[in-house]
């Protein structure tokens, strides 16, 4: 049953694997004939050793003439073979791991949201740090094992049988117990190598959390306890590798024995047929000589499928990410839009996260083009789920989003992602300089647009403060920035993006009120032009906002300009006064966005 299996297994990741490997068919092809070389070379060395013994215990001087530079050339075939074998093994196999880690990394970058959800970026980041790199098991060296050693057997079985048939079908004998211990031993590998690469999988979740969250451990004073799990998962993997490694240790003893016992069997059968005239001295050499590929391609044909076998369960890993239907056919890439005034529309949406209960349940919402409206409401009211379903990492699962008049069903990922700048809640920004940071918003930005962007952002000043400018380098995440700086060169690549739609989704929030202040009277006049969406918890940002939705639950509790819902007893008067009495700055500086 297992064994049915693993067959069925390894089918599917050839298929896989078909188009790649035939992608460097040339190498490959080489390889298959250096494989037959490789045989006629074993041949050919045994015989040749027989033929020289025999020829020197006879005194053939003649004999012993060519023997010796054909012996010469011998080794300069051998030479040429391993060379080749090793360059065009590593051409195929690193060739096939390049192109397929490429199409890897390029479907996880175009999975759909509500896949990315389930995966852990430790764990998807595994795939490429272990399974891929077990990936040699079925396109490297395992696979030319797998295949030449039936072939060396046969030969090497035929040209004995030539020799002494009795002595060579008295050494097949082994070759079911060589076998079934094979196999055996193969299906106890591939169960530990599973637990393996699980585990490594799972570690590299914990090391992943442990560097990125460091400063949350140390103050929590967690570092006892991680430390102790990171402990417990090492132990673990050294008691699978042990066992990995005793697996392997009684393969190798029992196909020792088996090949110790062939030796000997044929070594003292083959001195009585010596003895008796039966057989020369060169033809025992020879036979002596060969009498382990009798042994060792059973056994190592059970080792080799072991190997295989560790990277198909490496590959069922990757594959089960490969099976995932992607969200669009190719990479998504920056669409430039002219300035347009854009309206929203979500009609009907009904829409929940895998698994869990509904966020929004016959939505409706209307945006006006051109115009700033804000969205308020309590946590988890559904505000950034809105934005998300906008730009499609999430469809709904019933209703249309429509962009000026156009559903975004009908726009591919490319167009729909363009129409909108977003600055989001948690501001993310790549290793690299201040200026690959910004210039990734849209390709083709000068500096001068760079530059206006950062002031308009409130910025520049600090940039130019830095040791090298704009070629700063930011460190990881923007390690090296402030909560604020990093808010700052999310607004400032927000701009740059210079998209018809802008969604600010707490977008000023980690700023002080004198900067936010400053920030938003210089995107007055940016907001011209665009439609903008704010999420803003603090109220006295959005006063004059051209239109206030108020959301709790997903559902919309009002709606309206502040001085029409202040006035009503609802959701916003109680958020409002609560930020008063809090002291959250109600008034002063507001956000003046009003399209004039
Ligand atoms: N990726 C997700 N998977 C599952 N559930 C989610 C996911 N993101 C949000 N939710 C749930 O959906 C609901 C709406 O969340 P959403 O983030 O849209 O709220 P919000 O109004 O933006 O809240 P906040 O003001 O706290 O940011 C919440 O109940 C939240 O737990």
């Amino acid at each position: 049953m297992i064994d049915m299996l693993t067959i069925k297994d390894v089918r599917t990741t050839y298929s896989i694997m078909k188009p790649y490997m035939i992608a460097h068919r040339k190498a490959y092809i080489g390889l298959f004939l250096l494989l037959f070389v490789d045989i006629a070379l074993t041949l050919a060395f045994s015989w040749f050793f027989g033929d020289l013994t025999d020829a020197a215990i006879h005194s053939q001087f003649g004999r012993m003439k060519w023997l010796v530079p054909l012996g010469g050339f011998l080794v300069v075939v051998s030479i040429t073979s391993t060379y080749l074998t090793t360059l065009w093994e590593t051409i195929a196999t690193n060739g096939v791991k390049r192109d397929f880690s490429a199409d890897v990394f390029k479907h996880i970058m175009q999975l759909p949201g509500k896949h990315i959800d389930d995966k852990h970026s430790g764990d998807l980041l595994a795939h490429f740090t272990n399974d891929i790199h077990n990936l040699d098991g079925i396109i490297g060296s395992s696979l030319i094992h797998l295949i030449k050693l039936p072939f060396i057997y046969v030969a090497v079985f035929i040209y004995l049988l030539q020799i002494s048939w009795k002595l060579a079908l008295v050494c097949v004998l082994v070759a079911p117990v060589a076998m079934v211990s094979g196999v055996i031993f193969g299906v106890m590998l591939r169960t530990n190598n599973r637990l393996i690469q699980d585990l490594v999988a799972q570690m590299n979740v914990l090391l992943n959390e442990t560097f990125s969250g460091l400063f949350v451990i140390r103050s929590f004073l967690m570092e006892k306890f991680i430390f102790a799990k990171y402990v417990s998962r090492n132990q673990e993997l050294y008691a699978l590798e042990l066992r990995n490694a005793k697996l392997r240790g009684w393969f190798y003893v029992g196909s020792q024995a088996a090949a110790s016992f062939t030796f000997l069997i044929s070594l003292c059968l083959g001195s009585y047929y010596v003895s008796d005239g039966i057989l020369t001295v060169g033809a025992l050499l020879t036979f002596i000589n060969l009498v382990n590929h009798l042994v060792y391609p059973l056994t190592e044909l059970a080792g080799q499928w072991a190997g295989l076998q560790k990277s198909v369960s490496a590959m069922e890993r990757i594959f089960k990410i490969l099976d995932i239907e992607l969200e669009s056919v190719s990479l998504p890439e920056a669409i430039p839009y002219k300035p347009m005034l854009s309206s929203i529309q979500f009609q009907d949406i009904s829409f929940s996260y895998e698994g869990q209960k509904p966020v929004f349940d016959q939505f409706n919402l209307q945006i006006p083009a051109g115009k700033v409206v804000a969205i308020v409401g309590l946590s988890g009211a559904g505000k950034t789920t809105l934005f998300h379903l906008l730009q499609g990492f999430y469809l709904p699962q019933v209703g249309t989003i429509t962009i000026n008049g156009h559903s975004t069903a009908s726009l591919t990922v490319s167009e729909q992602r363009s129409l909108f700048a977003h600055v989001s809640q948690e501001t993310v920004l790549f290793s690299g300089t201040v200026r690959e940071n910004l210039q990734l918003a849209k390709p083709g930005i000068t500096d001068v647009q760079m530059i206006q962007a950062a002031t308009v952002a409130g910025i520049h000043s600090f940039i130019t403060s830095l040791p090298c400018g704009y070629d700063t380098e930011i460190g990881e995440r923007g390690s090296k920035f402030s909560g604020g700086q990093r808010q700052r060169m999310a607004i400032a690549r927000a701009l740059l993006k210079d998209a018809p739609i802008l969604l600010l989704d707490e977008g000023t929030s980690a700023l002080d009120s004198e900067t936010e202040y400053h920030v938003q009277k210089s995107m007055e006049k940016l907001l011209h032009n665009r439609t903008t969406i704010v999420i803003a918890h603090r109220l006295s940002t959005i006063q004059n906002a051209d239109l206030i939705i108020v959301m709790d639950a997903g559902k919309i509790v009002q709606m309206g300009r502040h001085e029409e819902i202040i006035r009503q007893d609802g959701l916003y008067r109680r958020l409002y006064r609560l930020q008063s009495e809090k002291g959250v700055p109600s008034d002063g500086h507001s956000f003046d966005t009003r399209v004039v």
